[in-house]
């Protein structure tokens, strides 16, 4: 008899010969397992990490550290356009495939990797316009409020925003001017928030009024964030930590906003919000319930407050992200802010009176580039979007055919840095290379710029675009118009780089300034 070990208070005993062969029979699956792995995929010849062949572990351990995009970029530089970054998954940075795979036709499927983001009603898995990946279902829950986030649709919502873009200057002139530090991160998210609310609701959450987080929603929806980006790598696990339906193990749920979504839906029916809501200003939820009553047969109140909550969780994170990226690199740079107010002093907007409207902020030829170059190097979603090979497989522009099902992922911050499309200096901030070069002829220009627009995957594409693409440029193109106008910014340590946590959304933190009226 060998060494026996107790367990005590669960009467166990282990022999030691017993425990070590079965190590022994572990450490041999697992390599039988990988080794397998390694030559059975047909996509073996791709390079990338060994540890990503066999399993996906590899690459949520990366995603949880929150530097996926690092990681990526790396690896892309190591290996070339293709990267295998799972069993069945590989990287791929071809700009000229996205016209095939983010089509209208919706052929190549979204992969179950955003299923994570769907909540879980009475044991069964609800997914909502952004998670479905079903395309008929998906289809179906579009159609009816797609007109109102198209560029005529968002229109009528520019009162809405003009009042939180009046409020978070008036919060920022009474509690930091004259020359008070504040970080512009944080106040940046509550802006955005209370922009979705008052979009939504005819009402801000409240975030600039009170200044923090005072609910919890904020850092609630980071760690959902944080949770649902780990889930993109391993989407079954989601069945067995928050879809657990006996024991639930997850981020903390967005109860808070759910409870919003409700009680505003009900106010809205009772008449009980006419204080701050008027049919002259209609809201989304004056549209979502105007969708219910065209469509009684297939849109009900559990759509309305998915509908709800889809403003909120997809709207102001990621418009967030876009607009830190757009006052760090301007802030950062001072000859990037001094254009940016000779452009709005040249046509007579210095100090306006109240929010640059978003028709004249919109032709500013150096405020678009300089939005698009923001959106280019920091994409809001800078984690792989992922669709399937369609049946009948697909040819690479190596020539070779992957096979119906593989995964491919194209990650925005990839695309957004080829260097054949975007030039040697791809890595670098400059918003010129979204303007007409000198010397460059007209001809020239249009096709460079075609090519980047082809590239630029910081909304998706296709069927699946970013619904509210419309609405997260009026807020951004104006608030920065408005912002530059009226102050002058100046950043604290202009030499320190700020943090950036890729989440699900980039997350970006450390953006010190102080202010001055103009
Ligand atoms: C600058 C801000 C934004 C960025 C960078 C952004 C980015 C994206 C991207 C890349 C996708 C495609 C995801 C995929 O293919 O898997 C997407 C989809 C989506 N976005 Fe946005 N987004 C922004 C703002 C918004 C806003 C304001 C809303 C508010 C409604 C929104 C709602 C959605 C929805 C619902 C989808 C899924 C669309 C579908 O599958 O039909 N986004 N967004």
């Amino acid at each position: 008899m060998g060494n026996e070990t107790i367990v005590p208070g669960l009467g166990l005993s282990f022999n030691e010969s017993t425990i070590k062969g079965s190590i022994f029979a572990t450490l041999v699956a697992i390599t039988i397992f990988l080794v397998g792995s390694y030559f059975s995929s047909p996509l073996r010849r791709y390079p990338g990490p060994f540890l990503a062949r066999s399993t996906n572990l590899w690459r949520l351990y990366h995603v949880s550290r929150g530097n996926w995009h690092l990681v990526i970029d790396r690896l892309h530089k190591k290996y070339g356009p293709i990267v295998r970054i799972g069993p069945n998954v590989i990287d791929v940075d071809y700009p000229e495939l996205i016209k095939t795979v983010f089509n209208i036709k919706g052929d190549w499927k979204k992969t179950e990797s955003v299923h994570a983001s769907s909540v879980l009603v009475e044991g069964h898995i609800v997914y909502n316009l952004f998670s479905e990946t079903n395309a008929e279902k998906h289809a179906r829950e579009k159609k009816p409020i797609a007109k109102y986030y198209s560029p005529n649709g968002v229109a009528p919502l520019e009162p809405h925003m003009d009042k939180i873009i009046t409020q978070f200057c008036d919060e920022l002139e009474k509690r930091f001017i004259p020359g008070k530090p504040f970080d512009l991160c944080d106040w940046i998210t509550y802006y955005t928030w209370d922009v979705v609310g008052n979009v939504t609701f005819s009402e801000p959450l409240g975030y600039l009024a009170q200044g923090r987080d005072f609910d919890g929603t904020l850092s609630n929806a980071e760690k959902a964030l944080d949770y649902f980006s780990m889930m993109t790598c391993i989407p079954r696990l989601d069945h067995w930590l928050d879809k657990n339906p006996i024991f639930r193990i997850g981020p903390p749920g967005f109860g808070g906003i759910t409870g919003v979504a409700i009680n505003r839906l009900v106010a809205r029916y009772q008449g009980a919000d006419t204080a701050h809501h008027s049919a002259d200003t209609p809201d989304y939820l004056d549209k979502f319930i105007e969708a219910k009553n065209a469509n009684p047969d297939t849109v009900n109140d559990n759509q309305i407050v998915s509908w709800l909550m889809i403003n909120m969780i997809a709207g102001a994170d990621t418009t967030a992200a876009s607009l830190r990226t757009v006052f760090y690199h301007a802030l950062r740079n001072p000859q990037i802010w001094s254009r940016l107010r000779s452009e709005i002093s040249a046509a007579a907007l210095d100090r306006p009176s109240s929010p640059i409207p978003y028709k004249t902020a919109r032709a500013l030829p150096y405020l678009d580039a300089l939005v698009r170059e923001a959106l280019r190097i920091l994409p809001g979603v800078s984690l792989g979007l992922e669709r399937y090979v369609p049946p009948g497989g697909a040819v690479l522009p190596t020539g070779d055919t992957l096979p119906q099902d593989t995964v491919l992922s194209f990650n925005p911050y990839i695309l957004c840095r080829n260097k054949e499309v975007f030039g040697e200096d791809a890595d670098e901030f400059r918003p010129e290379r979204w303007l007409r070069a000198e010397g460059e002829t007209e001809e020239t220009f249009a096709s460079r710029l075609r090519a980047m627009q082809d590239a630029d995957l910081s909304f998706g594409g296709g069927s699946r675009t970013c619904i509210g693409k419309h609405m997260a440029l009026m807020q951004v193109y104006k608030v920065v118009a408005t912002v530059v106008g009226r102050y002058e910014v100046v950043m604290e340590d202009r030499d320190r780089e700020w943090e950036v946590v890729n989440s699900w959304f980039p997350r970006q933190k450390g953006l010190k300034v102080r202010m001055e009226k103009r």
